[in-house]
């Protein structure tokens, strides 16, 4: 597939470059990682001093949604690899940014074009690929939104086509609640594409995300790594816990494991994937897949020998991986609490007494009340232990106004 992975110097003309389209706390952490491979890094986002911004080698601040922009960028830059980081990218110059040849696309250009799109992926997980995934209809105004809700039945699901982290999205409990939905879609929605998907409300028992790990081998062939399952914890659509491993039924895993190879075999390319998975009893349904490490994998930073940002960095670069396990794990989100520029974090060493714990703070420069600041870790010999210990580290930082 490709020749041997070998890297150059930071800074010269053999430099091996690498850019991040997203510099928020994952594209930091896969920075970090690149760093320590002597990697040249270019981070890029949509405001300045994004976490990322602060520890690669060049920062620059674009709208990544801007086709042209973008490509004068790469034209300027001219890395080797593009790591998208997030989902808002235009995605059309990427596509043709890897048609020319001139840069690989992690995983692929059309890998990032169809996650960027609910409706994409989901076309290519039920339809082409047949996977079970919750009954879902799509809509463009909020007269077709009645309909499909009525359809699909409630309660329901509503989100942007375009969204992440919950933004947007909304539990539909009855009739009276669609044009609430619509508004809220259209007002929180990433791109305006102006559509959202209604999903039936799956009564899951847990729900995971299994990290998956496409990496060159020995034959320098593609081959597919999972870790162990991680469970979280959502809240308006937004993760606030998460732990590994997640206890499954050996029927549920095999199922998970799958449907995880299927999906991101179609989708292609190196790096690792987050596929998120509803699962009760042994019923396992697919939700959505990230082409890039996902939040709820900041646990690994704990609990695993390589973390998921240190696998993406090796999978890039064709570099072997080890998905192994270290302790078990957890993370509890450290929220801003305050709308405020330049806040300080109090509690830290309280934090860092709990037993088995650690902290990342991800050095945002505006905080508000729901905005992920930071993440507290915790190992112990159990996930129950692991979870208590992450949500106490997590409580003792108070984050104030200078
Ligand atoms: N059809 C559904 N049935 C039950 N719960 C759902 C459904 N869709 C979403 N959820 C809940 O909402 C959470 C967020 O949904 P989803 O992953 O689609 O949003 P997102 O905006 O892409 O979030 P992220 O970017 O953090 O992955 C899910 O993890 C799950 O807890
Ligand atoms: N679920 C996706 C996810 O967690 N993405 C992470 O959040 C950042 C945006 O944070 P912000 O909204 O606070 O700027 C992104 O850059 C990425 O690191
Ligand atoms: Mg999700």
């Amino acid at each position: 597939m490709s020749s041997p992975a070998r890297i150059g110097t930071p800074l010269s003309s053999s430099a091996t470059k690498v850019m991040l389209l997203g510099s928020g706390e994952l594209g930091k952490e896969v920075i970090i990682a690149f760093q320590r491979l002597g990697v040249e890094v270019i981070a890029v986002d949509r405001y300045a001093n994004a976490p990322g911004h602060q520890v690669a080698h060049r920062a620059h601040v674009i709208d990544m949604t801007n086709p042209d922009a973008l490509r004068q960028l790469v034209e300027q830059e001219q890395p080797h690899y593009i790591v998208p980081e997030i989902e808002a990218i235009a995605t059309q110059a990427l596509l043709e940014i890897e048609h020319t040849g001139k840069a690989i696309v992690i995983p692929t250009a059309r890998a990032t074009w169809l996650t960027m799109n609910r409706e994409g992926i989901r076309r290519l997980a039920a339809e082409d690929l047949g996977l079970p995934t919750s009954p879902h209809r799509y809509a463009d105004n909020a007269e077709q939104l009645k309909a499909a809700c009525s359809e699909i039945g409630f309660p329901c699901v509503v989100k942007p086509v375009v969204s992440s982290s919950g933004k947007g999205q909304s539990r539909v409990d009855g009739p009276e609640q669609v044009e609430a939905a619509w508004n809220h879609a259209a007002s929180a929605g990433l791109v305006d594409s102006g559509r959202v998907i209604v999903e039936g409300f799956i009564e899951f028992d847990y729900e995971i995300t299994l990290l998956t790990v496409r990496a060159l081998n020995e034959r320098n062939e593609p081959a597919t790594h999972f870790c162990q399952p991680i469970g979280h914890l959502q809240e308006k659509g937004d993760y606030v816990e998460s732990w590994q491993p997640h206890p499954m039924s050996p029927v549920a895993l095999k199922k998970a494991q799958d449907i995880a190879k299927k999906v991101t075999g179609a989708l292609g390319g190196l790096g690792v994937f987050g596929v998120e998975l509803f699962v009760k009893g042994d019923m396992v349904w697919f939700s959505e897949v990230s082409p890039r490490p996902h939040d709820t994998g900041m646990v690994t930073m704990i609990s695993q020998e390589q973390n998921e940002f240190e696998m993406h960095a090796r999978a890039i670069l064709g570099l072997p991986v080890d998905s192994a396990m270290r302790s078990a794990g957890a993370s509890a989100v450290i929220y801003g609490q305050v709308d405020a520029t330049g806040i300080v974090f109090d509690g830290i060493s309280d934090a860092l007494r709990v037993a088995g714990a650690d902290i990342r703070l991800f050095g945002k420069p505006e905080s508000f009340v729901r905005r992920r600041m930071g993440v507290a870790l915790a190992k112990a010999q159990d996930i129950d232990t692991a979870r208590a210990r992450a949500r106490l580290a997590a409580s003792k930082i108070k984050p104030v106004t200078k």
